[in-house]
């Protein structure tokens, strides 16, 4: 496959052998395979950014489309030093299978830019995000192709990328970025939708098995773990370990989240809070607590380490943090997985209400949002199970092979191939 001539890394190894995993059990030919297996369009920038001390440095950055079958791509950004090809050419394949796996009418794509977030000041940050959309002007827009945030994104930025959309644009064009601040056309309950869609899903889960998941580790503190660790301290769930870059935290009776976002704020990281005790993120993983939550980054539990988890589920709320081998381990230890492209697809699914909602120029609310996300995230894990009992495959890899039968099915509807 042309895609494997890449600098390749374990991610996208694991994500094609998802692919063509979930190919085998759908029965998909190798037409459309080499199509899911490849991405239609690598857009590889370098843009100029000045810098407070007058200097100015050359940045490079990423737009990978996957594809457009079921409707225009859609992917988040990405900043972070280690960002390389294959790395976002993984991330797009997954928001494909992503949209697909929920109903949503949109392909997949992913960016990403080059550099450390925490090097720049906030100006700094402002001419990185705006450098970002002029360099990609030519290939994104509310019908091709719509950005959104992903690691080291904040609200913020988004709002500055949507500006410097709109002013290369000459007009409105809110639809066009997604996870922009309310003022400017964003949706209630986006910046938490990913944790939130996440609940759901343990929800329905806890009442289909008729139990209670009380205890909760959580790997990674930024906007996806950070607003899971509060929205469950608030429903009275005992969050017993956090973790970021630098390690994690553990506490048995618990820890009080916001003391910990609020040390995090001060220090800069979650590590040496008062009264719990310092752990790897290694050891966090290995926990004996009802749910363990990758939200961090991928390549986290393999089949080196798989046998180590103790947790009763896992929901992966990261992108790619458990590879299909160590998926089989568990599954054959009575460990669900939830997976990426069903467990965090909230953050997609409030980012197409919000698209709906500016291109419709009507905004709907708060209760209007959270009804939607929870009918669509509830759908999606039956549409998963029903895969599941049909395959007779474990709810992981039924996931990727519903993802893979609905994007084929639009790629055969347009003859794509
Ligand atoms: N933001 C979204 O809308 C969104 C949507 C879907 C999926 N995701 C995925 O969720 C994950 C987290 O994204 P985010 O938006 O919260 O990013 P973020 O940058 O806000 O937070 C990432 C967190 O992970 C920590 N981290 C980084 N490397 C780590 C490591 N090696 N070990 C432990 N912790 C580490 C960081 O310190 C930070 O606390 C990513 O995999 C992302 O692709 C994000």
């Amino acid at each position: 496959m042309k895609i494997l001539a890449m600098n390749d890394g374990d991610f996208l190894s694991d994500t094609l052998a998802l692919i063509d995993l979930a190919c085998d059990l759908t029965g998909i030919d190798d037409r459309h395979r080499v199509l899911l297996k490849n991405v239609s369009r690598r857009l590889s920038v370098e843009y100029p950014v000045v810098l407070d001390d007058g200097s100015t440095t050359i940045i490079n950055a990423y737009r990978f489309q996957h594809c457009n079958a079921r409707g225009p791509y859609k992917g988040g950004v990405r900043i972070a030093p280690t960002v390389s090809e294959a790395e976002v050419a993984a991330l797009a394949m997954l928001m494909s299978l992503k949209s697909a796996v929920l109903g949503l009418p949109y392909g997949g794509s992913k960016g990403g830019i080059v550099v450390d977030a925490r090097k720049l000041s906030p100006c700094e940050m402002e001419r990185l995000c705006r450098g970002y959309i002029r360099a990609v002007f030519p290939v994104i827009g509310p019908a091709n192709d719509i950005p959104a945030p992903d690691m080291n994104l904040s609200q913020d930025a988004i709002g500055w990328m949507l500006d410097e959309y709109e002013m290369l644009a000459g007009r409105y064009e809110p639809a066009a970025i997604t996870g922009k601040p309310r003022v400017i056309g964003g949706s209630h309950g986006r910046a938490t939708a990913v944790a939130r869609g996440g609940v759901y899903i343990i929800e329905e889960v806890e009442q289909r098995r008729n139990i209670y998941y009380s205890t909760y580790a959580i790997q990674g503190f930024g906007n996806v773990g950070g607003s899971l660790a509060k929205i469950l301290h608030g429903m009275d769930r005992t969050v017993v370990a956090v973790s970021d870059s630098k390690g994690g935290i553990f506490s048995a009776n618990g820890l009080d989240i916001p003391a910990v976002a609020k040390h995090k704020a001060e220090t800069g990281s979650v590590v040496d809070f008062p009264g719990a005790d310092n752990i790897t993120n290694e050891m966090l993983l290995q926990l004996g607590v009802d749910v363990l939550v990758p939200a961090a980054r991928e390549d986290q539990i393999s089949e080196k380490n798989a046998d180590q988890i103790k947790a009763k589920i896992i929901l992966c709320l990261a992108n790619g943090p458990i590879n299909q081998k160590a998926s089989e381990i568990l599954s054959a230890r009575n460990i669900l997985v939830l997976p990426d492209v069903l467990a965090n697809g909230g953050g997609v699914a409030v980012s197409y209400f919000e698209w709906v909602q500016g291109r419709q120029g009507y905004y709907w609310s708060e209760e209007e949002v959270a009804r939607r996300l929870k009918d669509l995230m509830k759908n999606a894990l039956y549409d998963v199970y029903r895969m599941s009992l049909e395959l007779r495959c474990d709810m992981y890899t039924a996931a990727y092979a519903l993802g893979v039968r609905n994007i084929v099915e639009a790629m055969e509807a347009r003859s794509f191939g």
